[in-house]
């Protein structure tokens, strides 16, 4: 397999009439590990893979493989797998289905059993799609993206409805493209569904970024702290500035790397600012992805 190619999002920003589904996000997305693409329903990840694929225009920025825009590459099919609301014909079998996509696609059809192969589906290859479980659904989606042996994978929540079986397999399938030097971006709503599968993580709430890193940084990041919230947080930021306390701002107020709750109350009581909410965060890294995402930090 020749280089890797990165996924380079550079100030991305879409909005849709009043909706800011994405914005100012800017990341890249390296090759040869599995990156967790992560952020609660409606924080803008479908819209930024659908920018990516070319399917929606930004209102600004850009999304690229490896500074080439989707609609520039030479052939997508070999560069770019993608499995974004995957749409099958329940009459046809998982091959027929194969072979549709590849011809369409000016892929050779000896493609189709060498990916049906791949994802543990051979057998099931000349059953109709339409009695297929969501698993075998979720593989065979898989197995399309596959099709044109590319060098990044982008999929769009590929975990979810797995059985534990399809978890565990999954995850090291992932990790196996991923080791051959492929890119590779999963998307979820669940940090404790990927966190097994991923090696970095993109997490965006609200269209923005919130945190990119390797998993273990967020582990890091989960030393005890507190969070603080108030009505008006440019006043509470000035507070917490003025007591020299270190924070991020997360979807549920700031994240004060100050264990004590009882020193970040009294920076707040000091500056004057209503308090709306106090506690200390536990740590964990289901905490820490809670923290940055949720509304009320818990
Ligand atoms: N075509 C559209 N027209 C108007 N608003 C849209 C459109 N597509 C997405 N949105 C809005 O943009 C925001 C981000 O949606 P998006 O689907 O990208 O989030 P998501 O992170 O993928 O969530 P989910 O996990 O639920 O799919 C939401 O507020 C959504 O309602």
């Amino acid at each position: 397999m020749s280089d890797g190619i990165p996924i380079e999002i550079t100030g991305l920003t879409k909005h849709f009439g009043s909706v800011k589904a994405v914005e100012d996000l800017t990341f890249t997305v390296r090759p040869g590990v599995v990156t967790g693409f992560l952020g609660p329903n409606g924080a803008g990840k479908t819209t930024t893979l659908r920018v990516l694929l070319g399917l929606e225009h930004p209102t600004s920025g850009t999304a690229s493989f490896g500074g080439t825009a989707y609609r520039d590459l030479p052939r997508p099919v070999d560069t770019v797998g993608a499995a974004l609301d995957a749409a099958f014909h329940p009459g046809r079998t998982a091959r027929n289905h194969l072979r549709v996509v590849a011809t369409a696609g000016g892929i050779r059809s000896s493609r189709v059993d060498t990916v049906l192969e791949q994802v543990g589906m051979a057998e099931f290859a000349s059953r109709r799609v339409g009695g297929f479980s969501l698993g075998m659904r979720q593989r065979l989606a898989l197995a399309t993206t596959l099709l044109g042996d590319p060098r990044v994978l982008v999929l769009d929540e590929p975990i979810n409805g797995l059985d534990p079986e399809g978890i565990k397999w999954i995850r090291g399938f992932l990790q196996s493209l991923a080791q051959e030097g492929r890119t590779v971006l999963v998307s979820s709503h669940l940090l404790s569904e990927v966190q097994q599968s991923v090696d970095e993580v993109v997490i965006i709430s609200r269209g923005r970024l919130v945190h990119n890193g390797t998993l273990t940084s967020l582990e890091l990041d989960s030393s005890p702290r507190t969070i603080i919230d108030s009505p008006d947080r440019d006043r509470l930021a000035a507070a917490l500035d003025q007591a020299g306390l270190e924070y991020t701002e997360g979807r549920g107020g700031f994240i004060v790397s100050e264990p004590d709750p009882g020193v970040v109350g009294h920076a707040a009581f000091i500056g004057g600012v209503e308090v709306s909410s106090l506690h200390r965060l536990k740590s964990g890294l289901e905490e820490s992805f809670l923290a940055l995402v949720s509304e009320g930090g818990e």
